[in-house]
């Protein structure tokens, strides 16, 4: 039966950035549409992120029974069970979906429609039987997973991101294409649950991260056994014994299994942009302030393109509450969003990388080092592998880089200090508790005085002429 709804804010598509809209929205007094037509809670919990660092941390538990005798404690090889790693992954992802149920947003007073939404006209959206009326739209709806027009994909069975969380009985050798964060943390985390990995990359492995930090991951990654094929630059796949990928200067690579993780495409296809006037051509276009070319609709979160992470579509929602809400301008910033990938080590991002603050920087760059083999808990740690740098201009930081255990949680003082625009002395004056692994933050900008403190004349006769006449 044919339904009407008139409401002040319609959102489709129930992930990181229509929930986020949706939950601010009606608690501050907005009468809300939530439309979903797959499972509540999007790609990060049910194909992404979520389901990836549970399978990372069984990976790790593995590899820790099989790597303790430097700490005194025997090896052992690890006795996994594949299907037992997947209920894992099951109950972590059940663990957090009442967060995003429709029961919990109904409770806050958002009507939740479990359809898919598309436009019918620049005003009106239908999900199945619902017409539904709004002054604001929120186009949230996300991406999947970019298969390309690789020669004989079609014929083999191969898993996205979509499918190999279901995988139940164990790859015998797991070929992933494609290097970017989803090939390189599902490799190490098949491969340290038993799964021989091969990776084939057609350009260089992580190659948005600053190469002398991805460097020293891929060698920890290598030595846990992932092959890493960079330069592959894939020609056909076949069904012969098992399933071979085949790149175009003769090398073949055998498997069993076939995940395919060579990026994204934006969700728009069946959402009538046409009839919306919503410009779009890979992605939905928005302005600085998350608005398309139909001004009472907003895109938020991956299918705008850019960044795609889940903090960034949360971000993104932030903004055009204040927007939608309270008629107040808002712009998007992208240069305080920070970035994990969580291999082990991880390896973290905010801002600019050195290559790119020094092309926009020149001279006035300055590049602060830190390794992690001076940090004291990384030595007891016995993971000593490691490096920050801080990329610095007139006294403040404009980019962070860290490579090493935890770098996801150490990224995050400069995160604070990038968006407040604090100077590299917030860093230097804070106190970390000793032994941390986030002291090495402070001891990276510590390097900024080092020049300017200990290696100075003018200081050193300064202090010979105080110590001469101070009583
Ligand atoms: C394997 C993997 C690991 C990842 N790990 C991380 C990580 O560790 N950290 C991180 O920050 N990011 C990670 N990401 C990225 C993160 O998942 C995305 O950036 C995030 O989910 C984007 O949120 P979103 O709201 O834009 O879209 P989504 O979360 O994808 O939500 C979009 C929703 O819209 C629905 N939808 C689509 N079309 C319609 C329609 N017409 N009508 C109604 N509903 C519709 C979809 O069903 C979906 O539920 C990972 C991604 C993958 C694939
Ligand atoms: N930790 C995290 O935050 C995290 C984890 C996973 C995914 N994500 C998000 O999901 C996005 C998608 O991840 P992704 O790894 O699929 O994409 P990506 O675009 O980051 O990396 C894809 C890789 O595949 C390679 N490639 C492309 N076509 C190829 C081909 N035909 N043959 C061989 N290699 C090919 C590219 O050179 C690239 O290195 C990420 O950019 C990120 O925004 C985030």
């Amino acid at each position: 039966m044919t339904k009407r709804i008139k409401t002040d804010i319609c959102i489709l598509g129930a992930g990181s950035g229509g929930l986020s809209v949706a939950a601010g929205a009606v608690q501050m007094g907005a009468k809300v549409v939530l439309i979903e037509g797959g499972k509540m809670g999007g790609d990060c919990l049910n194909y992404g992120c979520v389901p990836s660092k549970a399978m990372i941390a069984a990976g790790h538990h593995a590899h820790a029974q099989a790597h303790s005798a430097a700490f005194g404690i025997a090896n052992v090889v690890p006795q996994v069970d594949y299907a037992a790693v997947k209920d894992h992954v099951a109950s972590v992802i059940g663990a957090i979906a009442p967060n995003d149920s429709v029961e919990r947003f109904e409770g806050m007073g958002v009507e939740v429609i479990q359809d898919y939404g598309t436009f019918i006209s620049e005003t009106e959206v239908q999900a199945g039987d619902t017409f539904i009326e709004a002054r604001r739209f929120v186009i949230a709806t996300g991406s999947s997973p970019l298969v390309p027009p690789i020669e004989g994909l079609d014929t083999v069975e191969y898993h996205t991101n979509e499918t190999i969380f279901e995988l139940r009985d164990a790859p015998e050798r797991l070929i992933i294409i494609g290097g970017g964060p989803i090939g390189m943390e599902l490799a190490q985390a098949h491969m340290r649950l038993g799964i021989p990995v091969t990776v084939l990359e057609g350009a260089k492995a992580l190659g948005k991260d600053d190469p002398e930090l991805v460097a020293i991951a891929l060698d920890r990654i290598r030595a846990d056994g992932v092959v890493i094929e960079e330069g592959f630059k894939v020609s056909r796949v076949s069904q012969q014994d098992g399933i071979t990928v085949h790149a175009e200067d003769g090398r073949t690579v055998q498997g069993s299994h076939l995940l395919v993780a060579v990026g994204r495409k934006a969700n728009i296809a069946s959402l009538g942009l046409d009839k919306a006037a919503v410009n779009h051509e890979r992605a939905i276009e928005v302005d600085e302030g998350l608005r398309t070319s139909n001004r009472k609709v907003y895109a938020i979160g991956d299918v705008t393109g850019g960044l795609q992470f889940t903090h960034k579509a949360g971000y993104d929602a932030g903004i055009i509450i204040r927007s939608m809400l309270f008629g107040l301008p808002s712009k998007v910033r992208t240069d305080h969003i920070p970035w994990a990938t969580y291999t082990d080590p991880e390896i973290a991002q905010i801002g600019l990388t050195e290559a790119q603050a020094s092309e926009k920087h020149g001279d006035k760059l300055e590049v602060l080092r830190f390794k992690f083999d001076e940090n004291d808990r990384a030595q007891a740690e016995r993971r000593t592998e490691g490096l920050i740098k801080v990329m610095v201009v007139g006294g403040k930081p404009i980019g962070a880089s860290v490579v090493g255990l935890r770098a996801g949680e150490l990224i995050q003082p400069y995160a604070l200090a990038i968006a407040n625009g604090l100077k590299i002395s917030a860093l230097t004056n804070m106190v970390s508790p000793y032994p941390t692994m986030t002291e090495v933050t402070k001891r990276a900008a510590g390097q900024y005085y080092v020049p300017r403190l200990f290696q100075n004349d003018f200081v050193k006769k300064v202090v010979r002429f105080t110590q001469k006449y101070l009583p």
